[in-house]
């Protein structure tokens, strides 16, 4: 039994916390989180227990103490308060975490290794269970870089950022956070891609929640089974296409780990309202289905009926579960789904599809950034793109919109600016009959055309975008062809991770003899042409994603719209320096990204106010210092 501020209750009926709590949650403007520390080592006892209560949208707002008389009747680890009626129903559930000892230094949320302070092994029996030195988060970050930089691999790197988020994730997001440049290529593109591909050898411990055929009709369950209950980002894939890796199956799943990782990160997301989930309905990969090793179904993908009855089971289940609220993100499905998933469930859920709509955004940012680099409007530039697939459609169709807001002029209009080739070749009027419904827009008057470079002589782009997930496609003559009919060519090659990049940075330089304006989805070092520097900037959606979420979370948004997806799109062009531009660039450097998230989620959140899509209310007056506010962090909590 537990007794706080008067009131009494036991672990199993902990309606009397959020009761209580609410009460006390009047003294504080923030929803909280309640996380208690007790002896938890089974034996009965009184004791007094510190509570500390924070924030719970962002476990960021300074914390509230209150002294809490407990007696624990029982080897209690982990419970949970079910939703509290509460006067403000966009106020969190209570969440009451109990851990102590061994647990505690076993439960990455709560642990702090050498960081736990001498009166905190006192109080939550750690005395032993530690060597002597007591550390500072600081130093414990520099040992991590430390050891980190001994491993020459990559893949090594990798696997000991996820097993640091597994032990101890504040360290975990402050090595990130603090370290942001040198590590976004480890836990993301182009690491992340070979951490999938490999992922039955290196797998050790689950991360996610794993949602097969076989949980069909069971799913309401099985997201019972996950430990956080109060979700506000899911990162869903089905593994049919991974990067530009093809059908990874179930070891997809390093990809929503690895996005929610930046959702916390860089947008400043609670991690433990993040959910990561891979649907696996099988996998048409050979060797994946011929490995001894693959974690997943073994059998092909189910298709039609069956597959779209265990996504509309999966999407009912999750708004059961966690309300209207939570954002779904669809990531790295294939092109026949990926559409239509977005077309279906826009309407009743809060949806985005990253690699159409997250890509769009940062592709128009970096293009209203290229601008001040090249001149004229946007719609004074002509468009093509190599690859008509989620990315270069859900890009085509933005620059559209953003052309035709700009102009006046019609949709339909705009659109004929950009063209597009895919793997037949230039995408025309007399090929209409044969294209998928989301290429028809794109279906110019022209004769066809088969190879890239033919089409790049003929249609003149100022603008050349590769998105077909295929490498080494922008040849040094389709380079060269740019470079002579435009004094900088913008030539950005997106495919992910490094391997399927259209060229290279060294590539585009050397080609255009250093007049390119060029940016990739994967990272690439720096280049040295003719005695100068060139330092390209990275069109991935990273920039764009978490503060985008995080804008719909701190409005309460539900529902997406193509507004946001514009308003993002500014916020991030606005971020790029004079000074950056002088340099060529096109995005502004990582390590500002927290600060780069808070403005694209104030813009983000503003819009959703402005569209009647928001429900958190009132609106923040300054919506900026709002999101900086909301923002995660990775600092130590004292428990005292
Ligand atoms: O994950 C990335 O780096 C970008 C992305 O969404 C993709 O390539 O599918
Ligand atoms: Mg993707």
């Amino acid at each position: 039994m537990f007794s706080l501020n008067g009131t009494s209750f036991t672990n199993n009926s902990l309606s009397g916390v959020s009761r209580c709590l609410n009460q006390s949650s009047r003294r504080v403007s923030a929803p909280m989180v309640v996380v208690a520390a007790v002896n938890s080592n089974g034996k009965p006892g009184d004791g007094s227990v510190s509570v500390l209560v924070e924030n719970a949208l962002t476990e960021s707002a300074a914390p509230v103490e209150m002294e809490v008389k407990s007696t624990v009747t029982g080897g209690v680890q982990d419970v949970y308060g079910e939703d509290s009626a509460t006067e403000d129903q966009s106020i969190t559930p209570w969440t009451l975490s109990v851990a102590s000892g061994f647990s505690l230094l076993r439960n990455p949320h709560y642990n702090k290794g050498l960081a736990f302070s001498e009166r905190e092994r006192d109080t939550h029996y750690l005395r032993g269970l530690l060597p002597p030195v007591v550390i500072s988060h600081d130093l414990q970050v520099k040992k991590m870089m430390n050891s980190i930089r001994k491993y020459d691999v990559p893949l090594q790197r990798y696997m000991a950022m996820m097993d640091l988020q597994e032990m101890n994730e504040r360290l975990f997001y402050k090595l990130l956070i603090d370290n942001v440049e040198e590590l976004l290529p480890i836990v993301y593109t182009p690491t992340v891609g070979e951490a999938c591909q490999k992922y039955g050898s290196i797998f050790r411990r689950p991360q996610g929640l794993f949602i097969s055929l076989k949980e069909k009709g069971k799913i309401h369950e099985v997201l019972k089974n996950w430990p956080e209950k109060k979700i506000q980002v899911i990162v869903v894939t089905d593994g049919e296409r991974i990067l530009g890796l093809g059908d990874l199956g179930c070891q997809g799943m390093g990809i929503p780990v690895g996005k929610l990782s930046l959702y916390a990160a860089l947008g400043g997301i609670r991690p433990s309202a993040c959910l990561p989930v891979t649907i696996d309905v099988g996998t048409n990969n050979e060797n994946l289905l011929n490995d001894e090793f693959y974690i997943g179904l073994r059998q092909r993908r189910a298709t039609g009926q069956e597959y779209s009855e265990l996504l509309d089971e999966f999407m009912y289940a999750v708004k059961q579960n966690y309300g209207e609220k939570v954002l779904i993100q669809f990531e790295d499905f294939a092109n026949h789904n990926a559409f239509d998933l977005l077309a279906k469930y826009g309407t009743s859920h809060l949806v985005f599809n990253d690699d159409i709509q997250g890509t769009a955004s940062v592709v128009l940012a970096g293009l209203m950034a290229a601008l001040n680099l090249v001149g004229g409007s946007l719609s004074e530039h002509t468009f093509l793109f190599l690859g008509a697939g989620e990315a270069g459609t859900g890009i085509a169709e933005l620059i559209a919109l953003e052309m035709s807001k700009q102009t006046g002029i019609p949709l339909e209009e705009t659109r004929k600016k950009i063209w597009m080739v895919d793997s037949k070749g230039l995408i025309v009027k007399s090929r209409m009959e044969m294209l998928q419904h989301f290429k028809r827009p794109w279906a110019h008057d022209h004769e066809p055309v088969q190879e890239l470079v033919n089409a790049v002589k003929s249609i003149k782009p100022t603008v050349l975008i590769g998105s077909s997930g295929a490498g080494r496609t922008f040849t040094k003559e389709v380079v060269q062809a740019m470079a002579t009919f435009n004094e900088k060519p913008i030539i950005f090659a997106l495919s992910n991770p490094t391997s399927q990049s259209e060229c290279t940075a060294e590539e585009a330089y050397s080609w255009s003899e250093g007049r390119a304006i060029f940016a990739s989805g994967s990272p690439f070092a720096p280049v040295e042409y003719n005695g100068k520097v060139y330092a390209s900037g990275q069109a991935n959606n990273a920039y764009i994603f978490p503060g985008f979420g995080l804008g719909l979370i701190i409005s309460g948004a539900i529902r997406v719209h193509d507004d946001m997806l514009l308003v993002a799109s500014e916020a991030l062009a606005e971020q790029v320096s004079q000074e950056n531009f002088e340099k060529g660039l096109i995005y502004p450097p990582f390590s500002n990204i927290r600060k780069i998230s808070a403005h694209i989620a104030a813009k983000v959140a503003a819009k959703a106010y402005e569209l009647g899509l928001a429900t958190r209310l009132p609106q923040p007056k300054d919506l900026v210092a709002y999101a900086e506010s909301c923002m995660y962090s990775p600092a130590y909590r004292s428990y005292r």
